[in-house]
C-alpha cells in the first residue's frame, strides 16, 4: 500500500498499520544520546568471535562511551531476535543510533572541570539505540521474511558496514524461540541465509518478563471495571510470582528469579484447557467453584431447541471468550494458591489488550482468591518469549538497563502496529507523510489513531481540530498494541541529589479525565500556530508545509487516542503529553519551531543587558538580591506554551512588556519565602559551594533573569552550573545555544567573563574588552550542561550524566519557570536546598495549585534543614 507502483488507486486494508520504522525520526538527535560505544562487543561464548583489526575509537577518547568502529567486522551479528509461535510471529529487533554529532567544546571542557571521566563508567556495553516490536502471522511467514529482509534485519540493518559494503557474511546466527524455531528453521536458512539458534521457551518468557518489570517502569497494571491501573513493581519484592502465557497454548510458570523458574501446569490449547485439570486433586466445594457460572450460557443452547445457526457469532463468541477467561483465570489462581503466590502476570496475544477478556480474568482471580491474589498485565504481553530470546545474545548488556535508561517514544505507526504489516515497510519520512496523506483523503477508518479528520490542505492550519470523540477512530485496542519503541539511552541517571527517587512523582498534578480534557483543548487549539510556526522554522518551503500537516494530523490522533484510553501509552502525566508534542514536532523534522522567536528575543535583551546590570551594581546586597529574584519571576513571562501571555506579545515590544511585568510585582507573592531565601544568602559563615540553575525560557527570561542571578552567586564566590534543555521545547534555551549568550553577556561584564573562562565556556580571546573587573574575586567557574531532556517539564528520574554528575557538589538547587517547578517537581523533595521559581501563567493551574490568578508569582525555598 504504502509504495503503490501500480499507478491505480492503492487499496487501504481495513486493518491497515504501518511499520513505522521513522528512520528519518530525529536522526542522532535524542537526548543525551552522545554516549553510544558499540552493539558489536560480544560476549556470548555462542557466537563467532569479532575481527578486532583495525578497530577505531569514533568521536573523542574522553567520551564515556565512544563509538568503536570494527571495520573488519564481518557484520554477522544480529539485532534481531525471534520468537515463533503457533499463531504469531514476533520480533524484537534493535537499531542503533546514527552516528552522533561531535561534541563540541562546551561539552568536552565540562565533562573535564566535572570529572566526569573516571574510567569507571566505561563499563555499559549498551548503546544508545532503538528496541522495536513487530508482530506477524505465521501464517504469513513469507510477510516477515520480507520485512527482515527488506531492512536487512539478519545483518545489522541497512546502515550496518557488511551491508553497505555489500560483503555478504557466510554464517548469521539469530536467537529464535518457539516451536516455530524448529519448524521453519530449513526455511529461514532458504530464504535468508540465516541459522536460527533456538533457545528455550520457558527461559525466554521468563528473562522477558523479569527484564519487563525490572526495566520498564510502568509496565505491569491490574484491569477491574475497565479500568488500567499501573502497579509500581518492587524489584526487592517480585519474586516468587506466578506466569501466566495465554497464546495459542497457555504456559503456566511459577518464578523464583532471574532464570529460576518451574514450570508447573497448563500445556495444553485453550480450548481443552476447559476440560483440563482444572479442579485438579482440589476439594471443589472447598474453593467454591461453581461450574455453572461458566457452563450457564451454553446450557441454554441445549435446552432452547434451536440450531446452532439461530444463535448470532458474536454472541456465542462472547460466551466462548468469557468462558476461556474464567477458565485461565480459575487456573490460574489454583496454581497461585498451590504455591501461596500473590501476584499472577499474565502473558500472551491472547489478551491482546481487550478490555474485556482482562477484567474477567480479573474479576475470576478477584473472586476465587477472595481478593488475596492479583491478576496484573503486561504491556508488551505478547514479546515475552521475543524478549528473552533477544536477551540470550548477551551481547546488548541489556541486563545492565535500569527504568531510567529506557525512554519509550510514541512515533506515528509505532505504537499500533506491534507488527501487522500490510505491504512495504515504510522506508522514510516521505513514505510515512505520503500513508498518512492517503488516510486523510479518504477519511478511512484505521485501527491507529494516526490520521483523521477533513483533508489537509495547505499546511498553514488546514486541519480540523481532533474530535474528542473515537468516532472516526475505530476503537479496536487489539490493533492498537500501546506498544512504542524502547530507547535505550545508556547516559541517563538518577538525578543523585533527589531525597528518595522511589517515591518521586514528576507531574503534579494527576492527568486524570477532567483534566486530560483540558489539555486536550489546550493543546489543539494551539496546533495551527505551532505549525505555523514550525513551517516557518523550516523556510515556509512546500516539503516544510507537508510535513506541518503531517505532524498535525499525527499529534491529533495521539490526542485522540488518549481521550479515547487516557493509559494507552503507560501512566502518561502532563510531562509526558508536553514531550509528546516536541517528540512529534521532530519525528516530522522540525527541529526548532522557535529559532527564529528566540533569536530576536536574545537580542533585544542582550541590548539592555549593560544598563539592567548597572543598575543592579548601584543596589545594596538586599535590595539586590530581591531585585533579582524580582527580575526572575518577571522575566519568566516570556513563555510561548502560554496562550494568556502571547496574546500579551502583542502589545509591545519585549522590553516594554518585561518593564510592565517588572512594575507589577507585588509582594508577597502568592507563595513568597523570599526572606527565608535572603537570609540563608547573606549568612556570611555558610556560603553556598555549588549552585545548579535550571533555565527555561530563552530571550529576556534567561538573559535578563537567570544570567544576572548566576551572576550573583558568582560573584560570592559560589560556583554556577546553568542547567538547559538539551533539545528545544517551544522558546526554552537550549544547552547548545547558552554559550553563545553567556560570551556575548560576558563582553560586558567582567565576573561573567572570568567565571565562563573559568568554567571553559569562553576562551580569553573571545571575552571582550568593555567588562569592569576592577574589584572581582577570585574566580569560580561558570560552566553549563545539558539536563538531557527536550521538554518544558523535567523528569529528575531521567536526566543526562553530565547534569548528575555536576549535582555531586551542589548544595543548591533553582528551578525556574511553570514547567519545571510546577506542573512538575512543586512537590519534589531534593538532598539539598531548592529554590523554585515561576509566574503563574495559566488561570486554571493558578486556581488549581495556589487558589490564585494568573500571574500570581511562586518564591518557594526548601532548605534541607
Ligand atoms: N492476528 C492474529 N492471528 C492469530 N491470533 C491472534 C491474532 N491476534 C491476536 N491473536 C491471539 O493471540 C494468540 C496467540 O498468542 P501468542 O502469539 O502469544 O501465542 P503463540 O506464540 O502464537 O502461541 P504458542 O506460544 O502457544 O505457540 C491467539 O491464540 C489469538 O488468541
Ligand atoms: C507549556 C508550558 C509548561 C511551557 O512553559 C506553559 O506554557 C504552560 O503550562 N502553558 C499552559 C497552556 C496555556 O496556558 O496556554
Ligand atoms: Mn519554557
Amino acid at each position: 500500500m504504502a509504495a503503490n507502483n501500480s499507478g491505480s488507486e492503492p487499496r487501504i486494508p481495513e486493518d491497515v498499520t504501518l511499520e513505522d520504522e521513522a528512520e528519518a525520526e530525529a536522526k542522532g538527535k535524542a537526548p543525551a544520546a552522545s554516549s553510544s560505544a558499540t552493539t558489536t562487543m560480544n560476549r556470548s561464548g555462542s557466537r563467532p568471535q569479532l575481527d578486532l583489526s583495525g578497530a577505531a575509537i569514533h568521536g573523542t577518547l574522553e567520551d564515556r562511551n565512544p563509538t568503536i568502529l570494527l571495520p573488519n567486522q564481518s557484520d554477522d551479528i544480529s539485532h534481531l531476535a525471534l520468537d515463533i509461535g503457533g499463531s504469531l510471529i514476533k520480533l524484537v529487533y534493535f537499531s542503533r543510533h546514527a552516528d552522533q554529532p561531535t561534541e563540541d567544546k562546551r561539552k568536552l571542557s565540562t565533562k573535564r572541570r566535572l570529572e566526569i571521566f573516571t574510567g569507571a563508567r566505561r563499563s555499559y556495553p549498551v548503546l544508545g539505540g532503538r528496541l522495536h516490536f513487530v508482530k506477524f502471522e505465521t501464517g504469513k511467514l513469507n510477510e516477515c521474511l520480507d520485512f527482515i529482509s527488506s531492512k536487512q534485519l539478519h545483518r545489522g540493518g541497512v546502515d550496518s558496514p557488511s551491508w553497505r559494503s555489500g560483503a555478504q557474511p557466510d554464517n548469521i546466527v539469530i536467537k529464535a524461540t518457539g516451536g516455530g524455531a524448529f519448524k521453519y528453521a530449513d526455511l529461514f536458512k532458504e530464504r535468508l541465509g540465516v541459522s536460527l539458534e533456538k533457545e528455550d521457551e520457558m527461559d525466554c518468557l521468563v528473562a522477558g518478563a523479569n527484564f519487563l518489570l525490572k526495566a520498564i517502569r510502568h509496565e505491569a497494571f491490574t484491569h477491574m471495571d475497565g479500568q488500567k491501573e499501573y502497579v509500581q513493581i518492587d524489584q526487592n519484592d517480585l519474586f516468587p510470582y506466578l506466569l501466566v502465557n495465554v497464546g495459542s497454548g497457555v504456559s503456566i510458570i511459577k518464578v523464583d528469579g532471574h532464570g529460576k523458574f518451574q514450570r508447573v501446569s497448563g500445556d495444553n490449547s485453550t480450548i481443552d484447557m476447559l476440560v483440563g485439570d482444572i479442579y485438579g486433586g482440589l476439594d471443589y466445594s472447598k474453593i467454591g467453584l461453581s461450574a455453572s457460572t461458566i457452563a450457564s450460557s451454553f446450557g441454554k443452547t441445549i435446552s432452547d431447541n434451536k440450531e446452532l445457526s439461530d444463535y448470532r457469532p458474536e454472541d456465542i463468541s462472547l460466551s466462548l471468550l468469557r468462558m476461556i477467561s474464567y477458565n485461565i483465570g480459575q487456573i490460574s489462581y489454583l496454581n497461585a494458591l498451590r504455591y501461596g503466590l500473590k501476584r499472577i502476570f499474565f502473558g500472551g496475544f491472547f489478551i491482546r489488550g481487550h478490555a474485556y477478556t482482562m477484567d474477567t480474568i480479573s474479576f475470576a482471580v478477584h473472586f476465587w482468591s477472595k481478593g488475596e491474589a492479583k491478576a496484573m498485565f503486561l504491556r508488551h504481553e505478547g514479546f515475552l518469549g521475543a524478549l528473552g530470546a533477544f536477551m540470550s545474545y548477551e551481547k546488548h548488556g541489556l541486563d545492565d538497563l535500569s527504568a531510567h535508561h529506557l525512554v519509550e517514544r510514541f512515533p506515528m505507526g509505532a505504537p499500533y502496529v506491534g507488527g501487522k504489516i500490510h505491504g512495504p515497510p515504510l522506508g522514510d519520512l516521505n513514505e510515512k507523510i505520503s500513508w498518512m496523506e492517503k488516510f486523510v483523503q479518504k477519511g478511512t477508518q484505521i485501527t491507529a489513531p494516526v490520521p483523521m479528520g477533513a483533508p489537509a490542505t495547505t499546511g498553514m492550519g488546514g486541519f480540523e481540530r481532533p474530535t474528542s470523540k473515537g468516532d472516526i477512530l475505530r476503537s479496536d485496542a487489539s490493533a492498537a498494541l500501546n506498544v512504542g519503541v524502547l530507547h535505550l539511552v545508556p547516559s541517563l541517571d538518577v538525578f543523585p541529589l533527589l531525597e528518595d527517587p522511589k517515591t518521586y512523582e514528576p507531574n503534579t498534578i494527576d492527568l486524570d479525565h477532567d483534566e486530560f480534557k483540558y489539555w486536550f483543548t489546550i493543546l489543539s487549539d494551539h496546533l495551527p500556530d505551532l505549525v505555523e510556526k514550525a513551517v516557518a522554522s523550516e523556510g515556509g518551503t512546500d516539503d516544510a508545509k507537508r510535513r506541518g500537516d503531517a505532524f498535525a494530523h499525527a499529534f491529533s490522533a495521539h490526542l485522540a487516542r488518549l481521550t479515547e484510553e487516557p493509559a494507552a501509552y503507560g501512566k502518561f502525566g502532563l510531562a509526558n503529553l508536553l514531550e509528546l508534542r516536541e517528540e512529534c514536532l521532530r519525528e516530522f523534522q522540525f527541529f526548532d519551531a522557535y529559532v527564529s522567536i528566540k533569536q530576536r528575543e536574545n537580542e533585544a535583551s542582550l541590548a539592555v543587558l549593560p544598563d539592567l546590570l548597572m543598575e543592579l551594581d548601584s543596589m545594596d546586597e538586599e535590595d539586590r538580591l530581591l531585585a533579582l529574584i524580582e527580575g526572575v519571576l518577571a522575566a519568566n513571562i516570556f513563555d510561548w506554551g502560554s496562550k494568556a501571555c502571547v496574546d500579551l506579545y502583542n502589545q509591545g515590544t519585549i522590553i516594554e512588556i518585561y518593564r510592565m511585568s517588572r512594575k507589577k510585582m507585588q509582594r508577597p507573592w502568592r507563595i513568597d519565602d523570599f526572606d527565608t531565601f535572603k537570609s540563608r544568602m547573606l549568612k556570611k559563615d555558610q556560603p553556598y559551594k555549588r549552585a545548579l540553575i535550571s533555565v527555561d525560557n530563552a530571550g529576556a527570561d534567561v538573559v535578563l533573569g537567570m544570567l544576572p542571578l548566576a551572576r550573583e552567586f558568582l560573584r560570592r564566590g559560589v560556583e554556577v552550573v546553568l542547567v538547559a534543555n538539551s533539545l528545544p521545547a517551544l522558546n526554552d534555551i537550549t544547552a547548545n545555544e547558552l554559550p553563545e549568550i553567556v560570551a556575548e553577556a560576558a563582553k560586558h561584564c567582567g565576573i561573567l567573563r572570568k567565571a565562563a573562562e573559568a568554567g571553559g565556556l569562553i576562551v580569553d580571546a573571545m571575552a571582550g574588552i568593555q567588562g569592569d573587573t576592577k574589584d572581582e574575586p577570585a574566580s569560580v567557574p561558570l560552566m553549563v550542561v545539558e539536563n538531557g531532556c527536550g521538554s518544558p517539564c523535567i523528569d529528575f528520574r531521567q536526566v543526562s550524566s553530565e547534569l548528575a554528575a555536576a549535582a555531586k557538589d551542589a548544595d543548591l538547587l533553582i528551578l525556574e519557570g511553570m514547567g519545571r517547578s510546577l506542573h512538575t517537581n512543586l512537590n519534589a523533595r531534593f538532598k539539598c536546598d531548592a529554590l523554585k521559581l515561576a509566574m503563574v501563567k495559566n488561570q486554571r493551574l493558578a486556581e488549581k495549585l495556589f487558589n490564585g490568578n494568573i500571574y500570581d508569582c511562586i518564591c518557594k525555598f526548601e532548605p534541607v534543614s
